[in-house]
């Protein structure tokens, strides 16, 4: 059983934000014409069925001026609360949730379609169910009882009944398709009759021309088989045609050949002859070479004779040579002896003579130093330098005293400068600064008298310390001169004695150098008179070497020679005599034994003549050799020949053997050929045949499938029959006079029941009632009403003979009987006006009767706008306008009372 507990309305009509909340029990709003109070329950119905209750767009439910509108309500069903929200524009989808108090909400349905259904579900009723009954709009209470043959037909549908069965309508299409399916089918039937036909006669051509083709595979396996036994056949013939083409080849080629060497052995008898000329020339060639080698040998032996007499010659004339210097160095023998004993004497001797000659040297030199040295010092005067150092030494003490004057004047001048500086000092102190009279020396108080005579004072103070400066400075200029003419003298002594000292240490130095060299010259004379005897010792020796010289130097030319040498040069002049001696003897011995000239011009041209001779005789050996080889190649040409007659003897016996016959080998070939073209034209058949039975058996395939199809089809005939008769009896079934008047008849007791156990509830006398469905009796002028009511008495009596109030309460308790048999539990009655018009009486009536409706719903929301109904209320919200704003007000909450 539904509840509305509270709706929530934004922008939703005349209401900006408004929240409305609803007891059980009645709910009276209330409130001036046009305040909003029925766009609160429109806003209920919005949100129930998202339609609007009023004939106006959904957009026009946006209050104006804003952009979109929302609604949402809360409800209770068998004590669970739903939350339907609702909105109009602004992109927010609807949606029905289920709040479980403070836990969560669950979303249940989501969109407008998906929401509706839900509410159906919680409803137990559709729109039209709910607007024809529970939702009664302003003065529209009794309109049930015109109206109801259309409300019950819109409730139970039956205007969709008689949709479905006219003859435009789906069941008619339908089983017009049906029918044209089955005539489909009928056509199918026919195919199939004919394809079966056509299966089998293609079956028996089938079978007729595989048996062709077996016959046909039979014969050609035949003639393959003759094929290849004749091929066999010409095979071995054509090894013969082939064998003996070979054999022929060669024979003819053997032919050739013989007749070719036949021809070649012609040349052989010249050839011989030839040869034999040949070798009858070149006979010469042996004693020729011998004669030349003997030319050659004689020639080579006169050539070494000559060389030999020249070698002779030559040692010869050596060795005369040899002898002589051996001669001349026997007799310098002597001389170069004593040389020798010299120059080794002078060789010791010559490093003392060096030193003789060095010391001697030394020695003069030394002596003409001390020549010098000793006339320098007779120059030399000797000098005094105490006398000098003495006047030194007194200058500079007279000039220490001086230096000491002029510093004691210095700090005389320093004391007496102090002395004028503070004398001027205390004056100017006196003159510019003390104003209080003080002595700027003691302190003590000063007059102007005082003042003066200090001033006198101390200017004459002054005067004569300037004075005694001005001597002071004069005595300084004195002795500054003195010292002026002592520093010169002091600097002039210094000078002469520096002057002194110098020229004394070079006499110092003069002597010392004499006595160095009186010393040394006197050990350089000790040395040289120990050297002189072997100086002359030297000159002697070497006076006597410039005499041998010669001598020696003559040696030295012969003194390579020695006797071993000669008789060498003796012995090697013998053997070379000897040799050249056994050459004229084998000379002559050739010259005599081959008879040759012995002049060797004669010899030379004979040589040549030879030579050319066995050229000659060469040339002709090469002819001779190529002769041979030709005469060679015919021999084993001769032996070839024999041969190749052998072979063609051999050929022609096994050509015989052949027995090859061409017109046999052409024969077989043309059988051969005739076998094959019957063997194409079987093939040709064969492929003929299969290709037929291929297309015959793919055609029964094909027919077969199509056949397998129709077959489907037609099973579909049965259910096709079926559901024809079914529709045509659904038909029948929706007929008014059927399917209609049942459920008529069914809603029709039922309501029936409910409404009498309704008014009982009511306080009515009116017991039973008949209701009326028939449409055509609520039609015309004479309007049969469609409810009949009997009084106590059994009287039927018809409604419009009742008075207001009981047709007031009868239209109620009808339209809750209704709603109660239809859904169900019919929680909440809605009603908008229902005093309008009314007089007092009927109102009291009217709040009675909408009382007593407690009993059938639980809660009753009423709108109006009058006061009076406000009693009748458990629960009164008032509306009101403000600035063009619905605002609701509760007014009164009897809930406790209650
Ligand atoms: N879209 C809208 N925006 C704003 N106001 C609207 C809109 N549509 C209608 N109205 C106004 O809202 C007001 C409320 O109407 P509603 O029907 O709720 O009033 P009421 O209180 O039921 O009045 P009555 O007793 O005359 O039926 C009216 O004045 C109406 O003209």
């Amino acid at each position: 059983m539904i509840e509305i507990r509270k709706v929530k309305l934004e922008n939703f009509l005349s209401h900006e934000r408004s929240e409305v909340t609803f007891s059980p029990g009645i709910n009276v709003i209330i409130g001036h014409n046009g305040a909003g109070k029925s766009s609160i329950i429109d806003a209920i119905y919005f949100s129930l069925f998202r339609e609007p209750v009023r004939k106006i767009s959904l957009e026009e439910l946006i209050r104006k001026g804003a952009k979109d509108a929302s609604v949402e309500l809360l409800v209770e069903v068998d004590n669970r609360s739903y939350l339907i929200s609702r909105n109009i524009k602004g992109g927010i989808v609807d949606t029905l949730s289920e709040l479980v108090p403070n836990k969560y909400s669950k979303t249940i349905a989501r969109g407008a379609k998906e929401v509706n259904e839900h509410v159906y579900k919680l409803l137990g009723a559709n729109e039209d169910v709910f607007s024809s009954t529970l939702f009664i709009g302003q003065g529209k209470i009794e309109e049930v009882f015109d109206n109801l043959s259309e409300i019950m037909e819109k409730i139970l549908k039956l205007e969709r009944m008689n949709k479905l069965r006219e003859t435009n309508g789906p069941i008619h299409s339908l089983i017009k398709e049906i029918e044209g399916e089955l005539k489909v089918i009928e056509e199918k039937k026919k195919r199939q009759k004919e394809l079966e036909h056509g299966i089998e006669e293609s079956k028996k051509k089938v079978e007729e021309e595989e048996k062709a083709l077996h016959e046909k595979t039979k014969e050609k396996e035949e003639i393959e088989i003759r094929i290849k036994e004749k091929k066999e056949e010409i095979n071995s013939i054509e090894d013969k045609r082939n064998k003996l083409i070979s054999l022929t080849n060669q024979k003819s080629r053997y032919e050739n050949e013989t007749s070719n060497i036949r021809e070649k052995l012609k040349e052989r008898p010249l050839l011989e002859k030839k040869r034999d000329d040949l070798q009858n020339y070149i006979k010469d060639e042996e004693p020729l070479n011998e004669k030349l080698k003997a030319i050659s040998e004689t020639l080579t032996l006169l050539d070494q004779i000559n060389q030999s007499d020249k070698l002779i010659q030559k040692l010869r004339e050596e060795l005369s040579k040899k002898k002589s210097d051996l001669e001349e160095k026997k007799k310098l023998e002597e001389k170069e002896r004593r040389y020798r004993e010299l120059d080794m004497r002078k060789n010791e001797l010559e490093e003392k003579e060096k030193q003789y000659i060095s010391k001697t040297a030394e020695l003069r030199r030394d002596k003409i130093a001390l020549e010098e040295k000793e006339r320098k010092l007779k120059e030399f005067k000797d000098i005094d330098t105490s006398e000098l150092e003495d006047k030194i030494k007194k200058i500079k003490e007279e000039l220490e005293e001086k230096r000491r004057q002029i510093e004691g004047i210095n700090s005389r001048k320093g004391e007496i400068e102090g002395e004028i500086k503070q004398l001027l000092n205390i004056k100017q102190n006196l003159q510019t600064f003390n104003k209080s009279n003080k002595c700027p020396v003691c302190g003590r108080d000063l007059s102007e008298h005082d003042r003066t005579r200090i001033d006198i004072e101390i200017e004459q103070k002054v005067k004569e310390l300037s004075a005694k400066k001005l001597e002071l400075n004069k005595e300084y200029q004195n002795i500054n001169v003195l010292i002026r003419q002592l520093e010169q003298l002091l600097d002039r002594t210094e000078k002469e004695l520096k002057e002194a000292l110098r020229h004394k240490a070079q006499l110092d130095a003069l002597k010392s150098d004499i006595q160095h060299l009186q010393d040394e010259i006197s050990d350089l004379e000790k040395e040289v008179s120990e050297l002189t005897p072997l100086h002359e010792e030297f000159k002697k020796v070497s006076d006597e070497l410039k005499i041998l010289v010669d001598y020696h130097n003559r040696y030295l030319k012969v003194s390579s020679v020695s006797e071993e040498e000669v008789a060498r040069l003796e012995d090697e002049l013998q053997k070379e005599v000897v040799e050249r001696d056994r050459r004229q003897e084998n000379l002559k011995k050739i010259l005599k034994d081959k008879g040759l000239p012995t002049d060797k011009k004669e010899l030379i041209a004979l040589g040549e003549e030879i030579e050319n001779k066995l050229k000659e005789i060469k040339k002709k050996k090469d002819e001779l050799s190529n002769i041979q080889s030709k005469l060679a190649i015919l021999e084993s040409e001769e032996s070839r020949l024999l041969n190749l007659e052998n072979e063609l003897k051999e050929i022609e016996r096994q050509i015989k053997e052949l027995n090859f016959r061409e017109e046999d080998y052409a024969l077989a070939k043309q059988e051969l050929d005739e076998l094959q073209r019957e063997y194409t034209n079987l093939t040709t058949e064969i492929g003929r045949l299969s290709g037929e039975i291929t297309i015959l058996k793919t055609n029964i395939e094909k027919n077969n499938q199509e056949l397998n199809e129709i077959k489907k089809e037609l099973e579909k005939e049965e259910k096709l029959i079926n559901a024809k008769k079914k529709l045509e009896k659904l038909r029948d079934v929706l007929n008014e006079k059927n399917l209609q008047a049942f459920l008529k008849n069914n809603a029709k007791s039922s309501i029936e029941n409910n409404l009498v156990s309704i008014l009982s509830k009511f306080d009515l006398s009116y017991r039973a009632l008949e209701l009326n469905f028939d449409k055509a009796g609520s039609k015309g002028k004479n309007k049969v009403s469609s409810i009949i009511v009997f009084n106590d008495k059994g009287e039927e009596v018809s409604v419009n003979a009742l008075s207001g109030g009981e047709r007031t309460s009868i239209a109620l308790a009808l339209r809750l009987a209704i709603a109660r048999s239809l859904m169900k539990g019919a929680g909440i009655l809605i009603l908008d006006e229902p005093t309008v018009n009314l007089d007092e009486y009927r109102k009291r009536e009217l709040i009675d009767i909408i009382r007593s409706s407690l009993e059938i719903v639980n809660q009753i929301i009423l709108v109006t706008h009058d006061e009076e109904l406000m009693e009748a209320g458990d629960y009164v919200l008032k509306l009101e306008k403000r600035g063009g704003i619905s605002k609701v007000e509760v007014v009164s909450n009897n809930q406790q009372a209650l």
